[in-house]
Parts: C-alpha cells; sequence; structure tokens
C-alpha cells in the first residue's frame, strides 16, 4: 500500500527566449518553463513527478498555487485514488477556499494539471505501465469513474460516456497494434516560431520534409506583409500537398481574424489556431463560418470542460487543442476528449512549450485506442526543444510519436537538469 507523505516544488525556467525559440505574434520572448512538483511516498523509491507549463514570470506563482494544493494530496492512499479517479479529481477541486481563486481556471487549475498529472505519473509508476497503457487497459466502465461529469452532463452524461466507451472498445486490439508498429503521426512547429530569419525558416521547413513531416505549422499575426512572404517560403519548401498550419496565438479582434486570414487564404492553410481571445466562444464561430473552408483551432488556453464544452456544442472549431496542464490533468481531458468524440471534432494536442510534447503522445494514444478509435485528420504538436532534459523523452519515428515504455507520464525531468535551470531570482 502506498501514501503521499510530501509535495515539493521546483521553479524551472530555461532560456528559450535567447533564441527566439518558442516565439509568435503575443509572445515574443518565452522563457519555456515548468512549476514542477514531486509528490513523495512511503514506499522507498517511489515517487510521482508532475509539472505545468508557463513561458517564465508567473512561475513562482504556479509553484505556491501547487503548494496550496498540498493538503488536498498529501495523505491520500494510492488504492483510494485508483478506486474512483473521478472521486479523487472532485476531491482536488473542491477545496471551497481554493475554488474561490479559480473555479476551474487561471493559477490554481494549471497547478491542478501538475498536481493530478504527478499523481497519474505515481500510479503508472507503482503499477510499472506508461499512463497510456494504464487507461489503454482499462474498461469502459472503469474510463467512465475517473471522469467528474460536473457541469457538462447537458452535453454528456456518464450513461452516454459508457455507450460510447463501449462502442469505441470494438478494434481496439488492432489499434494497439498499430501503434506500437507505426507510432501517431505528429506535425511540427519547430521551423515556425515568428522570431526566426526567413533562411532559418527556409532551412528548418526543408528539415522537416526530409524528416519526413506532412503538416508543419508557422505563426503569423505581427505583419501581414511577413505573414505573406513567410507563408510563400513555407510553400515553396513544404510543396503543394502537405499540410500547413498557421497559429496567430490570440493577437486580432474578430473582424481583424477574417481579414487577415482571407488575405492568407493563398496559402491554403488547414486551419487558423487562436484567431482571437480563447474565451471568445462566438467569435470563434463567427471566424469559422466566415473563412472556410480554412479550418479554425483553439484549446492551448481553453481553460476547463466547460468552456471547451461550448466551443464544441456551438459548432466554433474544427479542430480541439487540449493542453495537458491547462486543464486539470488526465481526468479533466478524459472528459474532453469524449465530448470531442460525440461532436466528430479532432483533437490535434497543443505541446509548444517544455514537456509537453512528452504528456500529449500518453493522451492521443488514450483518444485512438478508447475513445474516437481513429487517427483520421488528427497530429500531435511537435517542437524540438529541451526534450534532452527528460529522463524518458519522447521519441519520433517517421514523423511520429512512438509509444512511451518506461512506466508513468515521461515527465521525470534529469536531476542534474533540475539542478541546473533552477530559478535563482
Ligand atoms: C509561447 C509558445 O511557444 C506558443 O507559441 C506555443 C503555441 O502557441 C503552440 O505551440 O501552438
Ligand atoms: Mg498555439
Amino acid at each position: 500500500m502506498t501514501r503521499i507523505t510530501g509535495l515539493r516544488t521546483l521553479d524551472i525556467r530555461f532560456p528559450t527566449s535567447q533564441k527566439l525559440d518558442g516565439s509568435d505574434a503575443m509572445n515574443p520572448d518565452p522563457d519555456y518553463s515548468a512549476a514542477y512538483v514531486v509528490l513523495e511516498t512511503d514506499t522507498p523509491g517511489l515517487e510521482g513527478h508532475g509539472l505545468t507549463f508557463t513561458i517564465g514570470r508567473g512561475n513562482e506563482i504556479c509553484c505556491r498555487a501547487i503548494e496550496a494544493l498540498a493538503h488536498n494530496v498529501v495523505g491520500l492512499e494510492l488504492d483510494w485514488i485508483r478506486e474512483n479517479p473521478g472521486r479523487f479529481w472532485r476531491h482536488v477541486t473542491s477545496d471551497s477556499q481554493l475554488r474561490w481563486i479559480g473555479p476551474d481556471k487561471g493559477a490554481i487549475h494549471l497547478a491542478t494539471g501538475a498536481v493530478v498529472n504527478a499523481v497519474w505519473d505515481l500510479w503508472g509508476k507503482a503499477v510499472g505501465k506508461p499512463v497510456w497503457k494504464i487507461v489503454g487497459d482499462m474498461g469502459p466502465q472503469e474510463i467512465v469513474r475517473a471522469i467528474d461529469f460536473r457541469y457538462i452532463t447537458d452535453c454528456i452524461g456518464p450513461e452516454e460516456a459508457l455507450e460510447r466507451l463501449q462502442d469505441a472498445a470494438t478494434g481496439k486490439a488492432e489499434r494497439l497494434q498499430r501503434l506500437l508498429d507505426g507510432g501517431y503521426p505528429c506535425y511540427t512547429t519547430s521551423a515556425g516560431w515568428l522570431g526566426y530569419e526567413d533562411d532559418k525558416l527556409r532551412r528548418l521547413c526543408r528539415d522537416a520534409v526530409d524528416a519526413g513531416f506532412n503538416h508543419v505549422k508557422l505563426k503569423v499575426g505581427r505583419d501581414l506583409d511577413d505573414d505573406i512572404r513567410r507563408l510563400r517560403i513555407a510553400r515553396e519548401e513544404i510543396g503543394p500537398d502537405r499540410r500547413l498550419m498557421i497559429d496567430a496565438n490570440q493577437v486580432w479582434e474578430v473582424g481583424q481574424a477574417i481579414e487577415w486570414v482571407k488575405a492568407l487564404a493563398f496559402a491554403k492553410p488547414w486551419f487558423i489556431e487562436e484567431p482571437t481571445s480563447p474565451d471568445d466562444v462566438e467569435g470563434h464561430r463567427t471566424i469559422r463560418q466566415a473563412i472556410a473552408p480554412v479550418g479554425v483551432a483553439t484549446g492551448e488556453m481553453c481553460q476547463n470542460r466547460i468552456v471547451f464544452k461550448q466551443f464544441l456544442m456551438r459548432g466554433a472549431i474544427d479542430v480541439a487543442q487540449i493542453d495537458s496542464c491547462r486543464l486539470g490533468g488526465v481526468n479533466e481531458i478524459l472528459a474532453v476528449m469524449l465530448m470531442a468524440a460525440k461532436y466528430d471534432v479532432p483533437v490535434c494536442p497543443h505541446a509548444g512549450g517544455v514537456g509537453l510534447c512528452e504528456y500529449v503522445q500518453h493522451l492521443s494514444m488514450i483518444d485512438y485506442l478508447c475513445i474516437s478509435g481513429s487517427m483520421e485528420n488528427r497530429v500531435i504538436e511537435y517542437v524540438d526543444h529541451l526534450h534532452e532534459h527528460f529522463v524518458d523523452p519522447c521519441i519520433i519515428r517517421d514523423a511520429a510519436y512512438m509509444p512511451p515504455q518506461a512506466p508513468g507520464f515521461s515527465i521525470t525531468m534529469k536531476p542534474e537538469s533540475l539542478h541546473t535551470y533552477r530559478f535563482r531570482g
């Protein structure tokens, strides 16, 4: 029997802004950072690790928020969590005083993502399985038990979820084999950061093609002439048939988004990502109607299942981009993936950050095995930064994430990296 006995946080920051890695129209100088949490246990050598992603300043706020959640997890037995993971999630998110500084949003929810995912990491390490396989091996009823349906029963409740999961269970063994053989397809954003010079953009697009990528994403939204030139370069390099996606990171008003995307339509983007405020469901819907056949994607800053519910039920998006720790960890993500499957909206997780590639590979594999049962129009984001700091980094082969084999959530950082990049003020 394992009990969680302690929680500690580390403020980890990488100076990615020095080379403008990760830069976009809204975030010109991100320092990829992790509010990192370690759950200690009474089982020798067993710890759960997790993180929530930020881009620098404010990381310390997430560390304090994680610490504020400590009393909700320290003392819990892992068996109690495993018996009813949805009850555990409700317990962590229902502290009445902390809830006041959410609920389900902001720093306290980012902290929830870190803590909940650290518990899943602990669970994986305790039973010797990667997280995707823990859920992949669950039956429909067990998956339903992992979800808190609070505030989404008007979209999907436990009974309908069970029926959908039972239907989706057909063919799981074949899908598992396909996953093990060929992995899960991904796209790259590494070429397209806004701060990169044209020569670098061209070289990295060429590298992406050579590496087998069929999807490339570019940042847009600072200057229209620059965007037109950059998209031309990208199209020259990737050719007419590979998919090109564009991401504005929320810089536009609704009307401006429509005009700007129409001016870029010559490059035939698959979708525009985050054209406007991440909370603006109606705005996304208006944009989507105006710019078709270019699609609309969002989600990396969609703060909870309730907002996702509205994007999906209102027909405001073509692609749902879940974020592993913007949402409150695996449990809430299961709820969002179920709703997306109901509305036949593909889930293409966000991974532009540190540790996000490591996390989200598990989530798409769960989606494929247990929920949507499909890889059609689904690709996971990949960015080629900072993987060397992880004990079990993601492995990309022929532009696909290969299923992680090590127990846990692939999120444990090397002790030397934690030491070197610890923020010291
Ligand atoms: C600041 C981050 O790098 C952001 O640009 C990531 C992002 O929007 C994405 O990966 O998509
Ligand atoms: Mg984005």
